[in-house]
Parts: C-alpha cells; structure tokens; sequence
C-alpha cells in the first residue's frame, strides 16, 4: 500500500446514457484517503450504474476516473479497488472457508488473516458451511469479510447494510470507519442514515433524470 498517504479517487466530467436516457452528465468529485463518499438519489437515478462504471463493469459514455493522479487504466486502480455489489458475489456451493481462500487468491493478503476477519463479522464457527445454507444477512457479511482477508485501499459498495439487523449494521459500519481510519477510501450507497462523524462523508446526489 505505497499509495497510502496519497491515494485519491477523482472522477472528471463523467457522463452516462442508458437506453438514449442521460442518467447523469458532467459528474465531477474528488475522495482522499481517509475519506468516504456517500452517493445519493432517488430509485433509478443511476446509483448502482456509477459505481459499476467505478469498479469496471460498465463504461461510461465519456469522462475518466482518476487514480492517484493517474488515468485508472494505467494506475494500480483496478489492484486497489474491491467491489460488493448487490449480488453478494459469492460461490453458494462452496463452504465459507473455501470462498475465502478463494478470495484471498485472486489477491494480495489484507490486514486480516481469514480466521480474524470470520471473527470480525461475527461469522466464527461457520467456516465449514455451505454458503447456500447461510441467511441473507450472514451472506452479506460474508461478502464484506472479503474486504478484510485482500489488500485494497478503495471499498465501492453498492448497498451494504441490506440484508443486516442493527448489529450487523452497527459492525459494518465500523468496518468502514476502521478503513477510513486506516487511510483507505470507500465509495457507496445506503439508503440507511450512516454514521457521519465516524465516515469522514462526502456526498453527492444525483438528480433523477425524465
Ligand atoms: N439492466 C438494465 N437494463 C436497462 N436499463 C437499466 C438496467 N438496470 C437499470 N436500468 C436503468 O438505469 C437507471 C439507473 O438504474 P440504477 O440501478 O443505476 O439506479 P439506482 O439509483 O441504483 O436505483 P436504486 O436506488 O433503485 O437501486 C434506471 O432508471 C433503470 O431504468
């Protein structure tokens, strides 16, 4: 994590078009290490889109994302970034264990080994289970534990705190501030009320567009 004291996301005059609708056009922000940035707006005013052009699903129409000071193709952008979106992205048929491992192979080992980070989110003592057999929240937090076993210093996170009860919400966000505290970046969506003075938030809100 070289980058550390200077990581920054920048997105300049990002546009996109779906279906010949403009969602949005001319975007510009800017989060430091260190910071969070919450994107806001209503159903359908392109929240999951942004952050899919974000992480590389999904290009956008014009504009560039800026990593470091680096257009993100030619920077460690897409080494440093971990994304969970809606779909939790994991194996069902595989047990918690072996998602992790799995995880952790398509990767560089984060701050926590894969027991720590079981512990963290509360999935201890699940290891050997199938994912398939798990609830929507425990999936949810299986999801985000993966966060924690690879090195990424930019969490973008579509909805995290569906699926989980006030604890799970109350953990999750102290993960995120942990990375935040830690000089890390996070990008997401929540249409829950967040802890504000824990993320260090920005916030933008797209404006449906008709
Ligand atoms: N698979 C798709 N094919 C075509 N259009 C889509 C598709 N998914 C979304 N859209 C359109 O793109 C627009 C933006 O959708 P997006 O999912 O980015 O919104 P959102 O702000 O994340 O919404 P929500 O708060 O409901 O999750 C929507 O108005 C929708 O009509």
């Amino acid at each position: 994590m070289d980058n550390l004291q200077h990581a920054a996301l920048e997105v300049r005059d990002l546009s996109c078009f779906r279906d010949e609708r403009l969602l949005f056009s001319a975007l510009n922000f800017e989060v430091q290490a260190g910071q969070s940035l919450l994107l806001e707006g209503a159903n359908g005013s392109g929240k999951t889109t942004l952050l899919r052009i974000l992480c590389g699903l999904r290009e956008a129409d014009s504009g560039q994302i800026i990593w470091c000071g680096q257009p993100a193709e030619r920077s460690s952008y897409y080494r440093d970034m971990a994304y969970v979106g809606h779909a939790d992205g994991t194996k069902k048929e595989l047990t918690v264990l072996e998602n992790l491992n799995f995880a952790l192979a398509l990767g560089a080992p984060g701050k926590y080994r894969i027991d720590e980070a079981l512990d963290k989110v509360r999935l201890a003592g699940f290891d050997d289970n199938p994912v398939h057999t798990l609830s929507a929240g425990q999936k949810r937090r299986l999801s985000l534990a993966r966060l924690l076993i690879t090195q990424n210093l930019l969490w973008i996170l579509d909805e995290p705190f569906t699926s989980l009860d006030k604890h799970g919400i109350a953990l999750i966000e102290s993960l995120i501030a942990d990375h935040i505290g830690h000089g890390g970046i996070a990008v997401l969506t929540s249409h829950h009320d967040l802890r504000m003075a824990d993320l260090n938030l920005k916030r933008i809100h797209l404006q449906a567009c008709h």
